[in-house]
């Protein structure tokens, strides 16, 4: 199977390429990429006025498989991916039951190979049923590709067995994935600890709940040398301590989420469930910390956190409904309309933090670029076309967002996965 990607603006944030060409895929491989290629491709797809860029990867979702299928699938949720560009993602293990050893690994694997659109890595817990009492099999998941462990959704308290996973981490050749809240800080919060909060009576979350993991953890890495990734970053102060991190030379990395760049809480206008997430939507002192941290690169990714509910779960006043919020078919939008328009990071820099910089965070090198021999792990991602985002037509089972109705710049044209059309807008294509 050929396929020749046409005329698009190629963007590749390993090799610097950033020039208009042609990409020619064979048997699910970038075969290669050049001016004028001859049209001998048994699939031609137009990409002018497009940028041709490396399929992204989302370090962070949870597609609720096994066990909370209402909520999302693999199928499904693989779909979501796929429709917003993300070729590869990591799957949280917070599902039921918790994803905790080798077996459990080769399940959500063998069945995402089948199910799934995308490449899904399954990532493991760091302690049996994320109870925070023994270590899960890691070295187990580890053998079954499981990349890094997380206890996503909490964090293990116990710092003494947290290291301990972090040892055994280490010598498996996993990273760590964090999840930074001192759960006995938070006391019932539902939002940023702020007027806001108190306007609509509900109590809050402040900063000092994430940073005083974000500060242990950071430790903690320095001592046990593991690769450590803080998810979800929604704080100035981390943003800091990953500055500072770096500094030292640590190998420490951080994340972002688009609802932290795009919302702040003065967007919470009422007490309504579809913005309420984990971390809470912060101060604009903190959105403007987190763009400023990204732009200045102490910031390493964009992911998602994808967190589907059910309406009825959600359609309910914030101290009620679960955290989180759905995000892939969204994220890439967001991160163009928030960040590469307004000039607070080039079209490359997104390329990097959503496929350059997971891919290396992975230890994965047949991705996260176009160059010739990797993956044809691709997106056609069209910066011109403005429309609001419309739930209804999300091919997530979760409807969950704060962004329905927003407007928007930037689409997804095609999503090749292994060299295979898995995503094909009709609006941007004319349905051929
Ligand atoms: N982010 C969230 O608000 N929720 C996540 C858990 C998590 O990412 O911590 C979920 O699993 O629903
Ligand atoms: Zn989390
Ligand atoms: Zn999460």
């Amino acid at each position: 199977m050929t396929i020749l990607i046409q005329n698009g603006h190629v963007i590749d944030p390993l090799t610097g390429r950033d020039e208009v060409c042609d990409v020619l895929v064979r048997d699910g491989k970038i075969q290669k990429i050049g001016t004028g290629l001859p049209e001998e491709a048994e699939q031609v797809l137009d990409a002018s006025g497009c940028y041709v860029m490396p399929g992204l990867i989302d370090l962070h979702v949870h597609f609720r498989d096994p066990g909370l299928e209402y909520k999302e699938t693999l199928e499904t949720g693989a779909r979501a991916a796929a429709r917003g560009g993300v070729t590869t993602v990591c799957a949280m293990p917070n599902t039921r039951p918790v994803i905790d050893t080798a077996e459990k690994v080769a399940d959500v694997h063998a069945r995402a190979k089948k199910d799934a659109l995308v490449h899904v890595i399954q990532i493991g817990a760091v302690t049996r049923g994320q109870e925070g009492k023994e270590l899960a099999d890691i070295a187990g998941m580890a053998r079954e590709g499981c990349h890094a462990i997380s206890e996503d959704g909490k964090s293990v308290m116990n710092a003494s067995l947290y290291r301990k996973g972090m040892r055994e981490a280490k010598a498996n050749g996993l990273a760590v994935f964090a999840h930074c809240e001192d759960i006995t800080m938070v006391e019932g919060g539902v939002m940023n600890a702020d007027e806001n909060a108190a306007r609509l009576g509900l109590k809050g979350i402040t900063n000092s709940v994430e940073d005083v993991i974000v500060a242990r953890d950071i430790l903690l890495a320095k001592e046990t040398g593991v690769r450590l990734h803080l998810c979800h970053c929604s704080t100035a102060d981390s943003v800091e301590m990953i500055r500072l991190a770096k500094e030292e030379g640590l190998p420490v990395t951080g994340e972002v989420c688009p609802h932290h760049f795009t919302l702040s809480a003065d967007d919470i206008r009422e007490n309504d469930g579809n913005y309420k997430m984990n971390p809470p939507l912060r101060s604009k002192a903190d959105v403007e910390a987190l763009k400023k941290g990204l732009k200045e690169g102490i910031m390493d990714v964009i992911s998602t956190d994808h967190a589907p509910h059910s309406e009825e779960e959600k359609n309910q006043p914030m101290e009620k409904a679960p955290f989180g919020i759905v995000g892939l078919e969204t994220s890439a939008a967001l991160t163009y309309t928030e960040l590469v328009k307004p000039g607070i990071l080039s079209i490359m820099d997104m390329a990097e933090k959503m496929s350059l910089n997971p891919a290396k965070i992975l230890g994965l090198s047949d991705r996260g670029s176009i160059s010739e021999g990797k993956r044809a792990d691709l997106v056609v991602f069209d910066p011109n076309r403005e429309y609001r985002i419309d739930k209804t037509t999300f091919l997530s089972k979760g409807k969950n967002t704060p962004f329905d109705g927003r407007k928007v710049t930037g689409d997804i044209k095609y999503t090749l996965v292994d060299g295979k059309i898995v995503y094909e807008n009709q609006a941007l294509t004319g349905g051929n």
